[in-house]
């Protein structure tokens, strides 16, 4: 008896969430893969900037030498990769996005918003959410609070916010980040589209 191919799954949502340095995209994103209702996996990131304290190798991000990142974009490793804050590298490795959406796997990019712009073009259906501060001193005071940056570097993410701000029209979503509750239950309200989408693929072929 011929048995019938099984269907191939439906690559799961790409989602990007980018914000202002200290807005709160850490907090919210691990709050929403903890509690997802559906495979959804933040990508780990990788980053020429020291770790912080507290931040785990390979899970907060891959700590790559400068000559580790230069070799991975030679490599064509990366989907997309930023210098941010005139400092830092940052780029997403693609083994931590491909493989996970071909099982279905909903994954969340949390990158600047030049890796934004750069994966709506490699990737014109991925799902693009902005979160936003309430005002300007609580982005600062937040940042301050964090407590895990030099003045100097404090300050020049404060300068970089003005750009990333300004760049929130481009975005599909934008989230206030006022009260973190409010701001999770809207990002889960607009995830949840793309997985009924994908859940009606899968299962209703
Ligand atoms: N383009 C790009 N940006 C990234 C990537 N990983 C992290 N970022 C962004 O780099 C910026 C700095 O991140 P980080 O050093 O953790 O500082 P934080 O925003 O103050 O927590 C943030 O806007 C991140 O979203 C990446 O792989 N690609
Ligand atoms: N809604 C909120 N209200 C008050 N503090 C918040 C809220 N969301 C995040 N924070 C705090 O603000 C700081 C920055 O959050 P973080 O997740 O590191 O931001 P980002 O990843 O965008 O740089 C952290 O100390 C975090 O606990």
């Amino acid at each position: 008896m011929q048995t019938a191919e099984p269907e191939p799954v439906q690559p799961g949502p790409l989602i990007v969430l980018s914000g202002p340095s200290g807005v709160g995209k850490s907090t919210l994103v691990e709050r929403l893969v903890a509690t997802s209702p559906w495979p959804l996996r933040r990508a780990i990131t990788a980053t020429t900037r020291p770790p912080r304290p507290g931040e785990i190798p390979g899970k907060s991000y891959h700590f790559w030498t400068r000559e580790e990142f230069e070799r991975a974009i030679r490599n064509q490793h990366l989907l997309e990769w930023a210098r941010v804050f005139d400092t830092d590298y940052y780029g997403t490795p693609r083994d931590e996005v491909e493989p996970y959406r071909a099982k279905g796997y909903g994954v969340i990019l949390v990158i600047d918003v030049q890796g934004a712009a750069r994966i709506r073009e490699l990737v014109p259906d991925a799902l693009h959410i902005f979160l936003m501060p309430p005002n300007w001193e609580t982005l600062e005071q937040r940042l301050r609070q964090r407590g895990d940056l030099s003045e100097e570097r404090l300050q020049r993410r404060l300068q970089t916010a003005q750009t990333e701000l300004a760049a929130a029209p481009h975005f599909d979503v934008v989230v206030i980040n006022d009260n973190l509750d409010s701001a999770l239950q809207q990002v889960q309200q607009a995830i949840a589209p793309r997985f009924a989408a994908l859940k009606s693929r899968n299962t209703n072929p």
